[in-house]
């Protein structure tokens, strides 16, 4: 803690770096708090020294995470929840050692006919995560296909332990991804891999998918869980303002022309000289001291 008192460059190191004291946290951190809600395939906690992150873990080991309807309402509610929830400023969505998400419940949807699954829109109520406006950090150990891999691609960034698998499977199903496993996919890895994944149902590593594009950063797997917290705690301590605004451009700015993607930062990036942390984040490195946010 000495080096708060140091100095504000000293303490931004602090921030950037992956300090022993931060390790310290992530690792020894224990869950202060449950969830109140009684959820049956998810496992919601808030984690990290200041409690302020967001912990979900998908929890329907026997059928490795299939996404039924129960556990992605159960998800919509912990990720409003924690949208909710003033203390949490970066949420981290994991699965289990073995996999994030094998996708749909195929054993769900096998009887559906084509009226019910369009008349009922199935699949959109999974947008939940792709409307929390806190950044989402997916921790991906195992396999993350079919649905699994399109819910990892609507957080905002993908960590992946060393073993994990991703791909979009569907085709041997005799059908085709639902949820954005041609678009977002397309977007991350690029036209020929993806269509290559969808048309074949290869699956691709954690090692493949960071070089493709899809993973952010590649960890040993027992480590993954841990290197995510300690990411969102680092998040977590900035001002939610000045987070929600960068995730809003980054978002906008990926669907935009390069032109109209760059007006819309200005204005955001003009909209947070009304903030008083965009004003206490450049006094406090005036006066060489940390920032004391209050997301106002
Ligand atoms: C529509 C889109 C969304 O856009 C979809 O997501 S469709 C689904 C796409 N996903 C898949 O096709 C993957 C299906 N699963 C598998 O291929 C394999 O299970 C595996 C992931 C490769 C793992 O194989 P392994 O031999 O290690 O394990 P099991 O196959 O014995 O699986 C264990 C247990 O889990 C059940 N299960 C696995 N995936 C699903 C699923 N997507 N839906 C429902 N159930 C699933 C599997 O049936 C086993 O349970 P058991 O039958 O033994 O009770």
């Amino acid at each position: 803690m000495a080096c708060f008192r140091t100095s504000a460059r000293i303490c931004r190191q602090f921030l950037f770096n992956n300090s022993s004291s931060t390790k310290f946290s992530a690792v020894f951190s224990s869950p202060r708090w449950m969830s109140s809600g009684n959820y049956e395939y998810i496992i919601v906690e808030k984690k990290g020294e200041k409690n302020n992150v967001g912990f979900i873990q998908l929890n329907r080991p026997k059928a490795l995470n299939a996404l039924c309807k129960g556990l992605m309402s159960e998800l919509d509610q912990a990720v409003q929840k924690f949208e909710k929830d003033d203390d949490v400023g970066c949420i981290v969505l994991t699965g289990s050692d073995r996999a994030f998400a094998a996708g749909a419940d195929i054993k769900e949807m096998q009887t559906k006919e084509f009226s019910d699954v369009w008349r009922g829109n199935f699949l959109s109520e999974w947008d939940a995560l792709s409307r929390c406006s806190k950044p989402v950090i997916a921790a991906v150990n195992g396999f993350a296909l079919g649905g699994g891999c399109e819910v990892a691609m609507m957080c905002d960034i993908i960590y992946a332990g060393d073993k994990a698998q991703f791909g979009q499977p569907e085709i041997t199903l005799g059908t085709i991804p639902g949820a954005g496993g041609t678009q977002r996919l397309c977007k991350a890895v690029g036209k020929s891999k993806a269509m290559e994944m969808v048309l074949t149902a290869n699956r691709i590593s954690a090692e493949e998918a960071e070089k493709a594009g899809l993973v952010s950063k590649v960890v040993p797997a027992a480590e993954l869980v841990n290197e995510a917290i300690k990411t969102a705690e680092k998040i977590s301590s900035f001002s939610k303002i000045a987070t929600g605004m960068c995730k809003e451009a980054v978002n906008a700015g990926y669907e935009m022309s390069l032109k109209e993607g760059l007006h819309f930062e200005k204005r955001l990036f003009h909209a947070s000289f009304a903030s008083n942390d965009r004003r206490e984040g450049m006094t406090a490195f005036s006066e060489k001291r940390p920032p004391k946010f209050t997301d106002s």
